[in-house]
């Protein structure tokens, strides 16, 4: 806690830093280098993943860590399956410009790692799941974001690979039954972390403004606070 501060807000520095984890993280496809991640990183990253917020204390998350080539081209395979059924979703130009986007890194990068969900950690009754069974989900999905924040901060970029049948990747992967793969990552070095998102760059879809997503007492009402409207309007496009 920082001394200097009654509210124990960060320091600039220590603030700047967070902020530039969060603004500068890539999601990264096309510029990994394939020189290892050393040990000691890959250990601080899923550090950083395990002490995510989780519902219950649940920690639902296991780590694993794909270096095998023979497996990761098998689940690259996969992936080519699943993309071309992906790919038929669109027509014309668009589909022409979704297939010359490149949405993977798996055998460009040097390892892989699967987070996964294992619904029944913590028993039946998972306190504050009893509503909202997903929430185990959503926990591991925080610690995929703590990965890769920290990951950034560190200079390593991720990647993840959605476009992957959940069911034929357990089975690759060995995946016991109540076990899940929630997020299949692709993390290395890079040649550069891109300024913006790579699918905006590529003009498939760009950033929405903030101050449309921000509404007041109920869907579409506007905002009482009107100097936190200001504000957002104020804030620097990132
Ligand atoms: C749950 C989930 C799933 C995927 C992604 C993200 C998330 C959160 N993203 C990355 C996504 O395209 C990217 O985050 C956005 O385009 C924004 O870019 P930045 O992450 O800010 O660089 C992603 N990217 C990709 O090339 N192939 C994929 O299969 C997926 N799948």
């Amino acid at each position: 806690m920082s001394k200097d501060s009654p509210r124990a807000a960060f320091s600039a520095a220590e603030r700047h830093g967070l902020y530039r984890a969060i603004f500068e993280r890539r999601d990264v496809r096309s510029q990994f280098l394939p020189e290892p991640i050393p040990a000691e990183v890959l250990a601080r990253l899923l550090q950083a993943a395990h002490h995510a917020p989780s519902v219950g204390f649940m920690q639902p998350w296991d780590f694993l860590v794909i270096e095998s080539r023979e497996l990761r081209s098998r689940i690259q395979a996969s992936y080519a399956r699943e993309n071309a059924r992906a790919a038929e979703n669109y027509r014309g130009e668009r589909a022409e410009r979704y297939r010359r986007l490149k949405l993977e890194g798996i055998l460009d990068s040097p390892v892989n790692l699967c987070v996964t969900c294992d619904r029944r950690r913590g028993g039946p009754h998972v306190l504050g799941r009893n509503s909202i069974p997903e929430m185990d989900r959503f926990s591991t999905c925080l610690a995929v974001q703590n990965l890769w924040l920290a990951a950034r901060a560190e200079g390593v970029g991720v990647g993840w690979v959605s476009i992957l049948d959940p069911v034929e990747l357990a089975d690759l992967l060995g995946l016991p039954e109540g076990v899940e793969p929630v997020a299949y990552l692709c993390l290395g070095y890079v040649s550069e972390f891109l300024d913006e998102p790579e699918l905006a760059a590529e003009g498939w879809r760009q950033r929405l403004p903030l101050t449309e997503l921000v509404h007041g007492d109920g869907w579409g009402r506007p905002l009482e606070a009107e100097a936190l409207g200001l504000a957002l309007e104020g804030l620097e496009p990132r």
